[in-house]
């Protein structure tokens, strides 16, 4: 199987005021075309780098970072980017938001507009097209993220932390809900986050990083069945599996 991202033995090392501080070591991961996987790691290990390094965001200080086998030099329209805050516009209607990746990408708008109608129907949103940010509830919010990710039908979504901001309730229910959207759109996904429960219920593959300089020090394949549903929290495999995970944190 391709790969839709490829991170070769990479470092990165950021230059500040007190001096240099080594965020990754020697980081080797893959993503395989249509595959999700998870990056859990404790705070500060450089997850969000790895994400900001596969986005383009930022450039390796050594080794190599490829997308759809293509070195990365810089955002590109192979991949969508979602944050833990949705960073919408609050004076642009639900809509207007969607469409706001069609301008600065060059989508012909009249294709982008129907396309985005299209994305609200998928995340459940169908009805909330002309209302503001200010009158969804935070979990509708991320879903107009992921809608607006989607928009230029990118091959690999990059998440960081999407529903780390949510009450429990709401991110299980949006656990669901991407679990239904990565099984209709397959794309890879790469989706970090500090929950282990969160990373084995939505993976195919789990990667563990360590403390800063961050390295990749376990890759478990989660060989659940699917679609996966809330019951399996409680089911004696997927615990063994989030176990299995917990040893890696202090308060294990
Ligand atoms: N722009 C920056 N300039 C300097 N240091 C940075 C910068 N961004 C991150 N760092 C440092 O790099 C390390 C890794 O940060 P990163 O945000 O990648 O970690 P993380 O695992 O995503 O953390 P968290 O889970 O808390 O979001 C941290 O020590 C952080 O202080």
């Amino acid at each position: 199987m391709s790969a839709a991202l490829t991170l070769h033995d990479v470092g990165l090392t950021y230059a500040t005021r007190r001096g240099e501080i080594a965020a990754l070591d020697e980081v080797s991961l893959q993503v395989a075309d249509g595959e999700f996987v998870a990056l859990l790691g404790p705070s500060g290990c450089g997850k969000s780098t790895v994400l900001k390094l596969a986005a383009g965001l930022l450039p390796a200080t050594r080794g190599a970072v490829q997308v759809a086998s293509q070195p990365v030099c810089g955002p590109g329209r192979h991949t969508g980017v979602v944050f833990q805050k949705p960073n919408l516009l609050p004076w642009k209607t639900v809509l207007e938001n969607v469409l706001l990746p069609a301008k600065t990408l060059g989508l012909p708008l009249a294709d982008a507009r129907q396309r985005a109608r299209e994305l609200l129907e998928l995340v459940g949103l169908a009805d909330f097209a002309a209302d503001y940010p200010f009158e969804l509830s935070g979990g509708m919010q991320q879903r107009v993220g992921i809608a607006r990710m989607l928009l230029h039908d990118p091959e690999l979504l990059l998440m960081d932390e999407p529903f780390a901001a949510l009450d429990a309730l709401s991110r299980e229910g949006l656990m669901l809900e991407l679990q239904r959207i990565w099984g209709q759109q397959r794309k890879s996904v790469l989706f970090i986050t500090h929950s282990i429960q969160e990373a084995v219920f939505l993976a195919d593959r789990v990667l563990v990083m360590s403390t800063r300089p961050g390295k990749i020090i376990e890759d478990l394949t989660i060989a659940l069945p699917r679609p996966r549903s809330l019951a399996m929290l409680a089911d004696e495999h997927f615990m063994a599996l989030c176990q299995q995970l917990r040893r890696h944190f202090a308060c294990a």
